[in-house]
């Protein structure tokens, strides 16, 4: 569920909402049928229905258990099975499924992005929440369902503004678990300021600007900015932070994640050593 500190914790309509009795959900031309709420915007719950429905087609003549790679459904775009790595699979904090299969009146229980404890249950929880994709799996015999929940990979998720009130420097430890999503990039820290710091040995000038050129166009279409360094000619240095907040937040791993995701082709020296 997502708790906005002092208002109501809010629920999500029943999943009857989403199955007709009939017991396969019809793919209907609109979300009308499920009331918004803040849990459901963004999450396109015509897709959701559609896959419901196939999982649940798909998945009813067995349940093969829940192992560690399960034949999942592909979020809306792809139809085809596709497996995901458990390390990459966050459960949703409880079983939809209440029951014997017959039961049709389970309720949604949402839960956060990256985790549903306290901390995470915060307009940054919310923002991954809202970015992470709904991906359902046939679970263990006697349950229907199990949602579960994968993060969108970091590169092909966008900045938020970084004068947005909600926006907040991340305790160290959270950064050093990020950082596993971004190879190559190590944290470094100037007085307080945390920051991400990635270095490449270039083949020559030229290439190195056409290699900053290329991080600009990214930091220009994200609203968010890494400094810059070329220095002894073929050798580039980024470093990537949030001014704003003095610290690290999700931009700066979205960023990093996106510089990652660059073709440098022709453009980085064959010598692997670089200057750190
Ligand atoms: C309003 C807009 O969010 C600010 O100007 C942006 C621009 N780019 C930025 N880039 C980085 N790295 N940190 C910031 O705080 C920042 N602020």
């Amino acid at each position: 569920r997502y708790h906005t500190p002092g208002k109501p914790t809010r629920r999500l309509p029943a999943a009857s909402a989403l199955l007709p009795p009939n017991r396969v959900a019809k793919p209907t031309a609109s979300a009308a049928a499920v009331p918004p709420s803040p849990m459901t915007r963004g999450v396109d719950m015509a897709h959701a229905r559609l896959l419901l429905a196939r999982s649940y087609a798909m998945a009813a003549p067995s349940w093969p258990t829940v192992s560690k790679n399960l034949p999942l459904l592909g979020h809306g775009r792809s139809h085809h099975p596709m497996y995901a790595r458990q390390d990459e699979i966050k459960m949703s904090s409880r079983r939809w499924c209440h029951g014997s299969p017959d039961n049709q009146a389970e309720e949604l229980d949402e839960v956060g992005g990256a985790g549903t404890t306290a901390e995470e249950s915060s307009p940054r929880a919310w923002h991954r929440f809202r970015q992470s994709r709904i991906v359902w799996a046939a679970p263990s015999s006697g349950c229907r369902r199990l949602r579960l929940r994968l993060p969108i990979q970091l590169a092909k998720k966008s900045c938020v503004p970084c004068n947005s009130k909600d926006i907040h420097a991340m305790p160290e430890d959270s950064a050093k678990k990020m950082l596993e999503q971004v190879a190559g990039w190590e944290l470094a820290a100037e007085g307080d300021i945390l920051k991400l710091h990635r270095a490449w040995k270039v083949k020559n000038f030229v290439k190195g600007l056409e290699f900053l050129q290329l991080v600009a166009s990214v930091a220009e279409e994200e609203g968010h900015h890494p400094d810059l360094h070329l220095v002894g000619w073929n050798n580039v240095k980024i470093d990537v932070w949030t001014h704003s907040v003095r610290g690290l937040t999700d931009n700066d791993f979205i960023l990093a994640a996106k510089i990652n995701n660059l073709n440098l082709e022709g453009l980085l020296s064959k010598k692997a050593t670089v200057q750190k």
